[in-house]
């Protein structure tokens, strides 16, 4: 075609006649078509073509053109410039870009950025979840945001040489970029992975390498001064996927007894002690370390879990326990550690909780529950969140065989009475630390940090007052008298403080009113809280009554001691299947069963007290047990006769039948 087209336009050049001759020649035809365009539609075919042929040629032209330019251009650059790139996953490449964000763009004023706080999926599930209802205000536990430069290329003169750094789409960008032939930057934000590459006018490398060695001691610094928390946030490839860099918390701000947190660092220290280590290894002990941290919420616990990781420079791995999907999850998780680190697991207490749909471990409430159906079954009676992990998962991550050796482990919980005795056993957790209400010399040391200079010595620049120091002290001790030793959560009290932040005095003059507000909100949240859990006795009390009377109509249908019997273990084994950990404690129990007439004992039964009106110790079957014990003695004395009550050997409930007086 390109022959054809250019073969037209010599013809058109030399004036016509001998090359339509050509063109006859070389498309049978061409003269009738040229005929017939002629006379129809007065077009000359000849002038067309060559028309079309030299708007061809130009084109070409002027690509080749480009290509040529582009060509010398990147000639150009490369003599006159070093090189080298990074990939996109290299941890430099984020030191590069961070360098950038804090010494170049706000410097120059760059327009076009693109922002970086936190990657989110599908979160709908997560807002449903809200958190437990907490008096502190300021609980903040956003990400911040971080500006960085975007695609193309960043100028810069970096002691005395002039860098570029090229930020590189990738190729999904790039073609979206090209197909809507919207500039690069506006096409789409880089998603991270982007490869860079840094050029220096000159012909050696030695400055990009210097540079390079720059960010990587800025990023140093920068992790002096923060800490690197890792969590894991995709629920596609469960892994540690992300980063976030955390202003490191002095230990001193964290307010509890001091002797407490004295002994906890020491324990630290000590454990991160490399003939510790040996220690360890030499006898054979697994080289692990657990900590419980238990109280109300917003006294702490997080807040010294950061404190910790920043003393002892450890990155801290956080895994929200009830986020965690399942088993399966936890020990990819685990695996992942690496064998140096601090692991929070947040709400422990959320392990071994059962859904209702299939409700598993420690459940002690009936299994025909019908109620509270509507509920959201993320949260269990008590409102704490569920997890979807199981004891045993969690026990096996902690210590199984192939658990990581070497990490510290912090488990927090506001439930801590709640825990499995087998989950804070020592090697699994071999501290406990209760953060509770605040001390009033807490509330004096907190009043202190507040209004005192900041870390660095400075004063801060928008306090309205700036007062001498034994001032603030006089001040700090006025405030910390006010406030009722262990009352309120250090959260509430920061609360409070914050909101005079720019004035100490204020926040003495006003703190009794405050104290007083705090006061009547909280005992209306426990009077509250008292209508809540007796209405909610109320209502497993006449569950339990229903179930009961349910029992008894169903024991007037059996005429002989065999059916009779043949029910209960019936009963008894549907009851052992639901209730593993309850048939444990049943073995301990010890139940007598002596006088009263059937509706006292089923009453009786159903209130989880023996029939001599003595509250039982033991759990749900073993109540079921006697509740069943009860109705077959019930029966027996209705028939007259004495029946032999033989439960499970695995049991071993003793039962004395009320009309032998026998032991079983
Ligand atoms: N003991 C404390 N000393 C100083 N500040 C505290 C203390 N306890 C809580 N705070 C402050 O209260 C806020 C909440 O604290 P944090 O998240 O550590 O509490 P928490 O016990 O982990 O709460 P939750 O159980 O709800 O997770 C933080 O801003 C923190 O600074």
């Amino acid at each position: 075609m390109n022959s054809l087209l250019a073969l037209a336009g010599t013809s058109l050049l030399n004036g016509g006649s001998s090359s339509v001759q050509d063109l006859e020649e070389r498309i049978p035809g061409f003269s009738v078509l040229q005929d017939f365009f002629k006379r129809w539609l007065r077009i000359d075919l000849t002038t067309l073509l060559t028309v079309a042929a030299l708007m061809g040629a130009a084109s070409s032209g002027a690509q080749s053109l480009q290509d040529t330019g582009s060509k010398f251009y990147w000639w150009i650059v490369r003599f006159l410039t070093a090189s080298i790139s990074i990939a996109g996953n290299d941890r430099l490449n984020r030191e590069v870009l961070n360098w950038l964000g804090a010494h170049v763009l706000a410097k120059k004023g760059t327009r076009i950025l693109t922002a970086n706080s936190e990657t989110i999926q599908n979160d709908a599930w997560s807002y449903r979840r809200v958190s437990q209802e907490r008096n502190d205000f300021h609980h903040e536990k956003r990400m911040p945001v971080q500006y960085l430069p975007t695609f193309g290329t960043t100028w810069f003169i970096h002691k005395r040489n002039l860098f570029m750094v090229r930020r590189i789409l990738t190729s999904s960008s790039h073609y979206h970029s090209s197909w809507t032939r919207t500039p690069d930057e506006y096409a789409g934000a880089p998603e991270g992975d982007e490869p860079l590459v840094v050029m220096c006018i000159g012909r050696s490398v030695e400055p990009i390498k210097r540079f390079l060695n720059t960010c990587r001691e800025f990023a140093d610094k920068q992790r002096e001064a923060y800490i690197t928390v890792r969590i894991s946030k995709r629920t596609y490839d469960e892994s540690w996927d992300t980063t976030i860099l955390r202003p490191l918390r002095p230990l001193e701000t964290v307010h509890f007894d001091e002797k407490i947190k004295d002994a906890l660092v020491a324990d630290i220290a000590n454990y991160l002690d490399v003939n510790t280590r040996r220690f360890y290894n030499g006898r054979g002990i697994p080289y692990r370390r657990g900590f419980l941290l238990y109280g109300p919420p917003g006294t702490g616990k997080t807040s010294l879990s950061l404190a910790l990781a920043g003393k002892f420079g450890l990155e801290l791995y956080l895994l929200h326990m009830p986020s965690v999907r399942d088993d399966s999850v936890l020990e990819k998780l685990f695996t992942a550690l690496p064998p140096r680190c601090l692991v929070l697991l947040e709400d422990i207490d959320a392990v071994g909780i059962k859904r209702r749909t299939g409700r598993r471990d420690d459940d002690s409430s009936d299994s025909d529950s019908d109620d509270d159906n509507d509920k959201d079954d993320s949260y269990d009676d008590n409102d704490r969140p569920r997890s979807n992990c199981t004891l045993s998962g969690l026990l096996n991550v902690l210590d199984g065989v192939a658990s990581q050796e070497g990490r510290i482990v912090l488990m927090t919980s506001n439930f801590a009475e709640k825990l499995d005795k087998a989950l804070v056993r020592p090697g699994r957790v071999d501290r406990m630390i209760y953060l509770g209400h605040i001390s009033q010399r807490s509330c004096e040391l907190m009043f202190l940090r507040m209004y005192g200079p900041d870390a660095d010595g400075s004063a801060p620049a928008d306090r309205a007052v700036q007062l001498p120091e034994h001032e603030l002290k006089r001040l700090a001790l006025e405030f910390s008298g006010k406030i009722p030793n262990e009352l309120f959560t250090p959260a509430q009290v920061q609360g409070y403080l914050l909101n005079y932040r720019d004035s100490p005095l204020d926040a003495v003059a006003n703190v009794e009113r405050w104290v007083k507000e705090e006061v009547e909100m909280v005992e209306a949240a426990k009077k509250k809280e008292r209508k809540a859990a007796e209405a909610k006795k109320k209502k497993r009390r006449e569950r339990k009554l229903k179930r009961a009377a349910r029992l008894a109509e169903a024991m007037r249908d059996y005429d002989s001691d065999k059916e009779l019997e043949d029910f209960r273990q019936k009963m008894m084994e549907e009851k052992r299947k639901k209730k593993q950990k309850a048939k444990q404690e049943a073995t301990e129990a010890k139940i007598d069963v002596e006088g009263g007439t059937s509706e006292d004992l089923i009453t009786k039964a159903t209130n989880g007290e023996t029939p001599n009106g003595n509250l039982v110790e033991g759990t749900v079957l073993a109540k079921v047990e006697r509740e069943a014990a009860i109705a077959v003695d019930e029966k027996v004395n209705l028939n007259g006769e004495e029946v032999a009550h033989n439960p499970a050997p695995e049991e071993q409930v003793t039962i004395t039948n009320r009309v032998s007086g026998d032991s079983h």
